[in-house]
């Protein structure tokens, strides 16, 4: 395939090495030092059969917006837009575009998103634990809450009757203890540590034990490898879908 990349960092360097490893061809990179190249001409005149976005939360929707206009499918990893979301759904939907969004491509993450879930519908059986979702990034992260953390609270509040919303905390460490959350928010603590990949753990305490359940990455090889999976999957589809739309959970 004839891939483009928009945003060449952390994420669109190991995408670029895996891509190629897997035989496709990278016919054009975007990065800050050549923003004009990111039209739908160019997407055009390098014959790109995919756009895969991972840039930053400022850039990503105009991004889109060219990939639409040039009428190639789009992977976006980028988190931070979160709020546009129905509006892009609508836009797929009503035009012949197709675009994967993921918070997380990692296999792992999305094994956790599903066990999640059910863990979440479970425990309304057990409304003596109190739940609170915890995410640890690198410092250079953008956004927060994740987009990581918003899939799993978005995954609890649909399956645990106590949360209808969730409320984001960024601590350097302190005590979250003070904070004022109410009974139906979940508390999604975010924390900023050096080097680290992504982090993320729900925790379900009650007076007598915790039950925590954590998702770890070890590097972002996973991420990038889900990304060009992604890209492979879309090809000749139309419309908008997530990974988990990529994934199988029957058992
Ligand atoms: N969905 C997933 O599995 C993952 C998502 N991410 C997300 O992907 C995004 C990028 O992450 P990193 O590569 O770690 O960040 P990064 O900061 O290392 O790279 C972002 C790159 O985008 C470039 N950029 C700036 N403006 C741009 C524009 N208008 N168009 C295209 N590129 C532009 C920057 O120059 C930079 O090189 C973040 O939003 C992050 O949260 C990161 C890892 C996994
Ligand atoms: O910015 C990152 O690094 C990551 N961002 C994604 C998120 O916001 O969830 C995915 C991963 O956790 C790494």
């Amino acid at each position: 395939m004839k891939i483009a990349l928009s945003g060449y960092g952390k994420m669109g360097k190991i995408i670029e090495k895996i891509a190629l490893d897997r035989k496709h061809e990278v016919v054009l990179i975007i990065d800050h030092n050549n923003l004009d190249d990111m039209t739908a001409e160019k997407l055009k005149e390098v014959e790109a059969e995919v756009v895969i976005e991972f840039s930053t939360p400022h850039s990503v929707l105009d991004n889109i917006q060219v990939c639409f206009e040039a009428g190639v499918p789009v992977v976006v990893g980028t988190t931070g837009w979160y709020e546009h979301i129905d509006e892009l759904k609508e836009i797929c939907e009503d035009t012949d575009n197709a675009m994967l969004y993921a918070s997380n491509f990692s296999v792992g993450v999305n094994i956790f998103f599903h066990v999640n879930k059910v863990l979440a519908k479970l425990m309304n059986n057990y409304p003596y634990y109190e739940v609170q979702v915890e995410e640890i990034h690198h410092t250079q992260k953008l956004d927060s809450p994740s987009g990581t953390a918003i899939t799993i609270a978005e995954g609890i509040i649909d399956n645990l009757e106590t949360k209808s919303e969730w409320k984001n905390v960024l601590t350097d460490g302190h005590d979250v203890a003070g904070e004022v959350v109410k009974n139906n928010q979940l508390l999604i603590e975010s924390l900023r540590v050096e080097n680290v990949p992504g982090t993320h753990t729900v925790m379900y305490d009650s007076e007598v034990d915790s039950i925590e359940f954590k998702h770890t990455a070890h590097n972002r090889n996973g991420f990038a490898l889900g990304a060009v999976l992604a890209a492979e999957w879309l090809q000749n589809k139309n419309g908008f879908y997530s990974a988990q739309d990529m994934f199988r959970f029957d058992i």
